[in-house]
């Protein structure tokens, strides 16, 4: 008999949610090939159908306990407020030994939820956060070359095992991604200041526009820099009102901060302080080209 391949994360892998970022991991392990087994887990038998059809996945339940019962690593791709539910429900299903990895935008919330519903099998939680998406949602939405060359965050907890923690960096390895280690607080604060606000930010402009256009056709003379600067305010609501509120320690501070930055250069506009407002800008733009020149060469 021809011994399965070692792939370091084990043969049998079930994800838990096939859109956007799990429906990418099923459809990058089938290139890299090294999985005897792919389960999905999806919300309806609809979803179940069609990921079968699109071949990402060996096979597709609604039911968890079916999709983990051989699973070897589970890895729960949901949004960050459904995931306390699925933590729940995978104590009682997973095997003893299986490793347990999340992909979710915040890890203290998270982690919090994992605590709470894992019990003893908390060792076997990875907690991980892949620093890669787009503004689509959903089971259409995925592409298996989306962690190429990006980065993953892995935050452990000091219960976390670690055996674990190799198995989910050899399978973000496996996906192409560059894993880095970090505290979990440390995360969130990070991805406060540079998704989570971000998203907040283009979310409002675009509605405060959007309201405003019900009288006008703004819109129609926006430009590039409004495309740039407003893409994400086509991320999905929903997941989007679940990180922000998750996260809302790390997230109020910055935007409190924002916020005063903003009125600053309200008054400088207001007081025509000319000097003030090129400096702001200037130290903005000397940030921004330094990130854009470092970004460009870590995207190759
Ligand atoms: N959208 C992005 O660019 C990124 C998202 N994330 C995180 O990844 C997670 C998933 O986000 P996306 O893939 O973008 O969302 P998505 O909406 O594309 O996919 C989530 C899927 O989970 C399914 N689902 C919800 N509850 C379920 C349950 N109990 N059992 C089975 N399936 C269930 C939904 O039907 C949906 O198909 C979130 O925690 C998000 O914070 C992380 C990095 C990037
Ligand atoms: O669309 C984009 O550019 C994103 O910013 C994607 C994204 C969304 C959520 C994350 O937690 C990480 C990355």
């Amino acid at each position: 008999m021809n011994a399965a391949p070692e792939t370091g994360y084990g043969q049998h892998v079930a994800i838990i949610g096939l859109g956007l970022i799990g429906g990418s991991i099923a459809r990058g392990l089938r290139v890299a090939g090294g999985a005897a087994s792919i389960v999905g887990c999806v919300a309806t038998t609809e979803d179940a159908k069609r990921a079968v059809e699109l071949g990402i996945v060996d096979e597709a339940t609604t039911d968890l306990g079916k999709a983990v019962a051989g699973a070897d690593l589970v890895v729960v791709a949901v949004p960050v407020g459904a995931m306390a539910d699925v933590f729940a429900d995978l104590a009682r299903a997973m095997p003893a030994a299986a490793v347990i990895t999340d992909v979710g935008s915040v890890k203290m919330a998270v982690i919090t939820a994992a605590r709470e519903q894992l019990g003893a099998r908390i060792g076997r939680f990875v907690p991980g956060h892949p620093i890669a998406g787009t503004e689509h949602s959903g089971l259409e939405a995925g592409f298996g070359a989306l962690y190429e060359d990006r980065r993953v965050i892995l935050t452990p907890t000091p219960e976390t095992d670690r055996d674990a923690f190799a198995a989910v960096e050899a399978l973000w390895r496996a996906l192409g991604a560059r894993v880095t280690e970090m505290d979990a607080a440390h995360h969130d604060e990070v991805l406060a200041a540079t998704s989570h606000l971000p998203h907040v930010l283009a979310f409002a402009l675009v509605d405060t526009l959007a309201r405003m256009a019900e009288r006008t056709e703004i819109f129609e003379y926006a430009a590039g820099g409004f495309a740039d600067f407003t893409r994400i305010a086509s991320s999905d609501p929903a997941l989007w009102s679940d990180i922000v509120s998750a996260n809302r320690d790390a997230v109020l501070p910055v935007l409190d901060r924002y916020i005063g930055d903003l009125e600053a250069l309200r008054g400088a506009i207001a007081g025509r302080d000319g000097a003030m407002l090129t400096s702001a800008f200037g130290r903005a733009k000397q940030a921004r080209d330094r990130f854009a020149s470092q970004y460009i060469q870590d995207q190759g």
